[in-house]
């Protein structure tokens, strides 16, 4: 599909552009009065303003100036600025209040209208296209009827009450923040001033006075690339603003690029209409040294993202049919090396909504200084022309004809100028997704329905676009081939899903796609597209290290003020990819996947042979939780009674992860409590009914003996060959043992645990809290089974107690206790392991043992680049410095 260009004429701001370029003083004064950072009337003045510190009259940090009761302040402007504040928090309340009240009439108050024999269609609808069409039909036909669904849903779709349009006053309230806090120096809290007002901005002269005036806060703040790329967005607006040229030649110069600051400047003169301004940038243009041997770096325009990696040749995958889980994919060679097997773009994504204001709202990475909004409204925010582009297929712009205009300049600068200020390159190296396009009509509806639906949203406009799909959305089932599981859902699921397709149509066909059709078909079709969005769509995460600091910190030194360098994972959108949705799941995975941007990246951790089944985890995993907790998460999220092999064999870590140790302190079995028994037990007698083709006593036996002799696993097997798990006993010796009492006793413990981290939290943690800890767990270890994960969350506790206490040694060997526990849970190379040893790398470099922290790195990389390959330096920053760091420390 073709994109359409963006071209807008700059009618008032073109006539001041025009005024300035012949020399009238006059448009010259009244930029002066709206532009922070081109006060000066000189464009060389600014700088003279920006590079000499002003002695700040009042608290150059806008947030206690905020917090001050502006009785020592008596400029005029302190009480505007409460004022503006309070003005647009007020708005932005009312704002939530009308979401909040939005989202109470839909769909809970319609759900209440809807008469029960209605509600028991829906709720018992099998996902038979006959029984589907005609709940859909009966449900829809009453909401249709009813006042409260009609004023529900026009809310959602109406743009004149839209959450998201622009608002010039909003725009022009919010500048006249960011130059009140430019003005006290204050540019943190002007770039963010500028950056919210951009987002509200329409006018094309307000939005390059705004890219303008946020480039000098980035300037000021150090950040020159980003303040260039905003410099070239003013100038792809407005190509005759003379102060944007100006800045971009200052920029240009402090970045080498003497060339292109050498022709910047030249096009700020020719603009530029007083004599002694003409006379300062002249004098600008001699002080570019050397400009004639230096290029210009174009690339420094682009926002770095990660390409996609090959698959190797050799791998080959299949989608084979399979008996319990449908399809599934298989490996047809043998995969030796842990490698790429599969990469895939998204069919559609969308962003969490918790990531609304500091993601990408394409590419999904974090927003730099620099962020571009949707031109046409307030939600978006881009890291990239490209990225706007590839969302919403439009970019503010101006594409006059620049021959015309600067016929006096010399060609070499006339093509200069065309090369800033054209936007056409963006287009042709852009491929055109344009998935934001029809949310992008100031309605309410993508804020307001949950992220599912605006999902499928994408979808459907997606397919209508291509052609793909009838406006009766009949074929849409076919065309994205993926599984669901409608049948299994409970009935409210079924009830929501019904209601919200058919408020998602008709939020469609109200505010971007009239020729959809509001009917039985394409509700029902939504209804399906929804059960597969549940349990096929993917959630992108985004892997974020928490603590900063490699610094040494003496030993019972108190002042640790930061965590210890940990690593978080944030979900921040959620996607489809149509190969991707066939790999099943395993709670023993042998493939591993991760995201560059919004692309999908899948590679083996293990040698996987021939016609062996490639699974990934959903989410569980042996080691994370015990079997029970995965079977009962992935049948209320997925709606499937896990059939992997971490769920039907036995394994250690099931039997420990929640395990009590026996009475009888010399032996090392395990008791469970009836929960896991019951579990466990049945798992067993499956196990044991299978048909014998295998001496699997022998299976048994080695699966549970594997590595942990010291568990109860020998007691499994009775001499007998009979095996019986019950709760209560021990495994190995069958003592009797109180799992009840235990239960207590461990939760006074835990009680204990927690009011340690709330001190932590709360930056109180000293050494007598940590006796505290220790006892905790010294309980923790008499009752519960020495490879209980309860053990390993406390030790990571008291690990984390003792480094911000600066008990150094005391950190180190809780850490390291932590990850024994684990180890032997999820296995030595588990990515799990990878994660902790990136704290005991940390905690290592801090009390000084830099051998310790360089082995440390040298084994978490070995684990990271199994999971990650060559891109785990990409996704985890901290990797290379905390490898620098080691590297330093052992003089390397
Ligand atoms: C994302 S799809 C995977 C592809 C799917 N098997 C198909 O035929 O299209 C997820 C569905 O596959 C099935 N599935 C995946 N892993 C499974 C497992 N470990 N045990 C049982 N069913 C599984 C379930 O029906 C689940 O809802």
């Amino acid at each position: 599909m073709r994109f359409s260009l963006h071209l807008s004429i700059l009618s008032h701001h073109e006539l001041r552009s025009k005024n300035s370029r012949h020399g009238s003083m006059r448009g010259e004064k009244e930029q002066e009065r709206e532009d922070e950072g081109t006060l000066r009337r000189c464009p060389c003045k600014e700088q003279v303003m920006n590079e000499v510190p002003l002695k700040p009259k009042y608290p150059t940090d806008f947030d206690t100036f905020l917090r001050n009761d502006g009785l020592h302040f008596r400029q005029p402007w302190v009480f505007d600025v409460q004022e503006e504040v309070q003005r647009l928090k007020k708005r932005m309340d009312k704002m939530a209040d009308e979401i909040a009240e939005l989202k109470s009439l839909c769909p809970v108050t319609l759900k209440s209208l809807i008469p029960e024999h209605l509600l028991q269609t829906v709720k018992s609808s099998s996902s038979s296209v006959d029984d589907l069409l005609s709940s859909s039909s009966s449900l829809l036909r009453f909401l249709l009827g009813l006042p409260q669904f009609h004023q529900a849903v026009s809310e959602l779709a109406d743009p004149d009450l839209g959450c998201c349009g622009k608002s010039h006053e909003s725009s022009l309230d919010l500048k006249r923040q960011g130059n009140l806090c430019f003005r006290s120096r204050s540019f943190d809290d002007a770039l963010r001033f500028y950056s919210k007002a951009l987002r509200v901005a329409r006018d094309n002269t307000l939005l390059a006075s705004l890219f303008l005036n946020r480039a000098n806060a980035l300037h000021n703040l150090g950040l020159l690339q980003e303040s260039l790329r905003d410099c070239h967005r003013a100038l792809r607006i407005d190509p005759f603003y003379s102060k944007a040229w100006f800045r971009r030649g200052k920029l240009n110069t402090l970045l080498g690029n003497y060339k292109d600051a050498f022709r910047d400047i030249t096009v700020s003169i020719s603009l530029e209409s007083s004599p002694a301004g003409k006379k300062q940038l002249q004098n600008e243009l001699l002080a570019i040294p050397d400009f004639q041997n230096k290029q210009t770096s174009e690339n420094t325009l682009c926002y770095a993202t990660a390409d996609l990696p090959n698959v190797q040749s050799e791998v080959k995958l299949r989608c084979v049919s399979t008996k319990e889980k449908g399809r599934g994919m298989v490996s047809e060679s043998d995969i030796e090396q842990p490698s790429v097997i599969h990469v895939e773009e998204p069919f559609c994504v969308v962003i969490s909504k918790s990531c609304r204001e500091t993601h990408c709202h394409f590419c999904l990475n974090e927003l730099p200084a620099d962020s571009v909004p949707c031109p046409s409204c307030s939600v978006p925010v881009y890291c990239s022309e490209s990225c706007q582009i590839q969302s919403g297929g439009m970019l503010s712009t101006n594409e006059m004809d620049k021959n015309q205009s600067f016929q006096n300049l010399p060609d070499d600068i006339v093509e200069h100028i065309k090369g800033v200020t054209s936007a056409v390159r963006y287009y042709s190296e852009t491929e055109c997704v344009q998935e934001h396009q029809h949310e992008c009509r100031g309605a309410n509806w993508p804020a307001v329905l949950p992220s599912d639906a605006v999902l499928a949203g994408r979808v459907i406009m997606k397919l209508i676009n291509q052609g793909e799909t009838a406006m009766d959305l009949s074929n849409l089932h076919e065309k994205l081939d993926l599984s669901h599981s409608y049948s299994k859902m409970s009935p409210e699921n079924k009830l929501e899903l019904h209601l919200l397709s058919i408020v998602l149509i008709w939020c469609l066909n109200k505010s971007c796609c009239p020729d959809l059709s509001v009917c039985e078909a394409s509700v029902s079709q939504t209804i399906i597209l929804l059960s597969q969005i549940k349990v096929n769509s993917m959630a992108i995460v985004r892997m974020k290290s928490s603590g900063v600091s490699f610094k040494c910190i003496p030993a019972g030194n108190v002042s640790a003020k930061e965590p210890i360098q940990s690593l978080e994972q944030i979900r921040v959108g959620q996607a489809l990819y149509k190969i991707g949705s066939l790999f099943n799941h395993s709670c023993k995975p042998n493939i591993h996947l991760y995201f560059l941007s919004r692309g999908l990246v899948m590679r083996t951790t293990e040698f996987v042979p021939l016609g062996c089944p490639l699974e990934l985890s959903y989410g569980p995993e042996v080691g994370k939780w015990d079997c029970k907790d995965r079977i009962r998460f992935l049948e209320e999220e997925y709606f499937f009674h896990c059939r992997c092999c971490g769920c039907s064999q036995m394994n250690i870590s099931d039997l420990v992860i929640n395990g009590y140790c026996c009475v009888n302190s010399s032996c090392t079995g395990v008791v469970l409590d009836s929960s896991v028994a019951a579990c466990e037990s049945e798992k067993l007698n499956h196990f044991l009914a299978a048909p014998k083709s295998l001496d699997h006593h022998f299976l048994v036996s080695e699966k549970v003996y594997a590595g942990v002799s010291e568990v109860a696993s020998s007691l499994l097997i009775k001499p007998s060959g009979s095996l019986h798990i019950k709760a209560d006993k021990c495994l190995k010796c069958g003592s009797r043992c109180e799992v009840e009492n235990s239960h207590v006793e461990v939760n006074k413990a835990w009680n204990h645990l927690r009011r340690v981290e709330e001190l932590m939290n709360s930056g109180r943690a000293n050494i007598s809290v940590l006796s505290d800890c220790l006892r905790s767990i010294a309980v923790l270890r008499t009752l519960l089974h020495m490879y209980n994960k309860d053990i390993a969350d406390a030790e990571d506790k008291v690990a984390q107690a003792c480094y911000l206490a600066g008990e150094m040694k005391g950190a180190r060997e809780h850490c390291e206790a932590s990850i024994k526990i684990l180890k032997r849970l999820y296995g030595d190379e588990h990515v799990v392991i990878g994660n902790e040893l990136v704290k005991l790398a940390s905690i290592q470099l801090a009390s000084g043992d830099s051998s310790g922290a360089w082995e440390t790195t040298k084994r978490l990389s070995q684990i990271f680049s199994k999971y990650y390959g060559s891109h785990a330096e990409t996704l985890f920053s901290y990797l290379s410095c905390l490898k620098l760091e080691a590297a330093k420390a052992v003089n390397l």
